[in-house]
């Protein structure tokens, strides 16, 4: 057993530990990084790299261009190449590419399938190494960053850390790049409002989502249960702290009563795409019998959605009530909420449950305060 009884873990690197210059990857960060991961499986901890770079990594081939989104997706995929041969020399075990979009995760057979590749190719002693496929997401496709990325694979694979390598020493009170007054918070016992106020957006021109975007990838993994780090990725004494069990930037605190996974996987990893209005008296208890909530209870839907997404299910007074699988398509619900609104007597066609029991996750709001 090692000194932090891990025994999985994600370790997600940021652009500017990759190509810190934009002149192509550079192995001089991510030789400690590889060194640490090394160290790890040595002592028994299995190890998931989330790495982000591409678009960093193949700035270089595209001197001159203007950093269109086209032109960006082509330095993403050139990129990459790049970025995973850097990798693949640094280890002298077998690395494997994942490159995946948020389509890929809230599918909920998707999201299993990628579970299972993780696993299996941790079980073979391979090194899995994940990143967004930039080049064919989309707005409405894509995580965005790779904090939340990281969040959402470490809760997949069921890891007990997630290390967030970046190019500050954790989570300050205020931007250290723009504060020479902030100050550390080596701990983070609850992720309150005050600590998202205290995140500011990235200011390399490399970096995605700042600080806000690791506080939300805390959130997500501590909820399932996972200790979550901010460390420095520059400095080799971030990972020899780590490896001697201390704390080597910002630890937040995993929550002591964890979600249960499946609440958890539509909670902050599928994330509803669409809304299921209800009566502001609408009593079933969904926790207890889903099945209650039918065509008939139906005031209004919003947004596009398809057989199998997770949807929100709200009162007219805006009341969050649950996070649910769809039994049916967006198309379909409006279908029979236009029907219930010109009262048009007695349905002749009624849906079966629009939700099932197995598969609601219940929302503070709902539980009657
Ligand atoms: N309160 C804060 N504490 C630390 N860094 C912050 C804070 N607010 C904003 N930042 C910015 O977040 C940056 C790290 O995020 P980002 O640039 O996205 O890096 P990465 O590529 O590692 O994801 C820091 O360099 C800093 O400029
Ligand atoms: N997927 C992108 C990185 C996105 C991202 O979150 O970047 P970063 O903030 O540096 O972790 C890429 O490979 O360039």
């Amino acid at each position: 057993m090692n000194e932090f009884n891990w025994k999985r873990i994600v370790i997600k690197v940021g652009s500017a530990l990759i190509a810190p210059d934009k002149k192509g990857c550079s192995s001089h960060y991510l030789l400690s990084i590889a060194q640490f991961i090394v160290r790890c499986r040595t002592l028994g901890v299995e190890v998931v790299l989330v790495s982000s770079g591409s678009i960093a990594a193949g700035a270089h081939m595209f001197s001159g261009a203007e950093p269109t989104l086209p032109v960006k997706k082509a330095m993403a995929a050139a990129g990459q190449t790049e970025m995973m041969a850097t990798w693949d020399r640094l280890f002298d075990f077998p690395t494997a590419q994942i490159l995946l979009t948020h389509a890929d995760l809230r599918n909920r057979d998707r999201y299993i399938s990628v579970k299972d590749t993780i696993d299996t190719l941790l079980s073979h002693g391979i090194l899995p190494i994940l990143n967004e496929n930039d080049t064919v997401t989309t707005d409405k496709l894509k995580v965005g960053d790779n904090d939340n990325l990281s969040a959402m694979l470490a809760a997949a694979a069921n890891a007990d850390a997630l290390i967030i390598c970046s190019d500050v020493d954790g989570l300050y009170d205020r931007n250290p790049h723009t504060h020479d007054d902030a100050t550390i918070l080596s701990e983070v016992n609850e992720i309150t409002e005050e600590i998202y106020a205290m995140a500011g957006g990235a200011t390399s021109d490399v970096g995605t989502g700042g600080m806000k975007t690791k506080i939300e990838a805390a959130e997500k993994a501590t909820s399932h249960g996972i200790e979550t780090f901010i460390v420095n990725g520059f400095t080799q004494l971030s990972f020899n702290m780590l490896l001697e069990g201390k704390n080597a930037g910002t630890i937040f605190k995993p929550y002591a009563e964890p979600m249960q996974e499946h609440v958890h996987w539509m909670t902050h990893t599928s994330k509803a795409q669409g809304e299921v209005i209800v009566e502001n008296d609408f009593d079933a208890a969904l926790d207890a019998d889903s099945e209650q909530l039918t065509s008939d209870e139906i005031l209004s839907v919003e947004g596009d959605f398809l057989v199998g997404d997770t949807i929100l299910v709200r009162k007219d007074d805006g009341t969050k009530l649950a996070n649910a699988k769809s039994n049916y398509s967006s198309c379909l619900l409006s279908f029979f909420a236009d029907r219930n609104n010109e009262q048009a007597g007695p349905a002749e066609y009624t849906s079966g449950p629009i939700i099932s029991e197995k598969n609601v996750a219940l929302l503070d709001e709902s539980k009657g305060d």
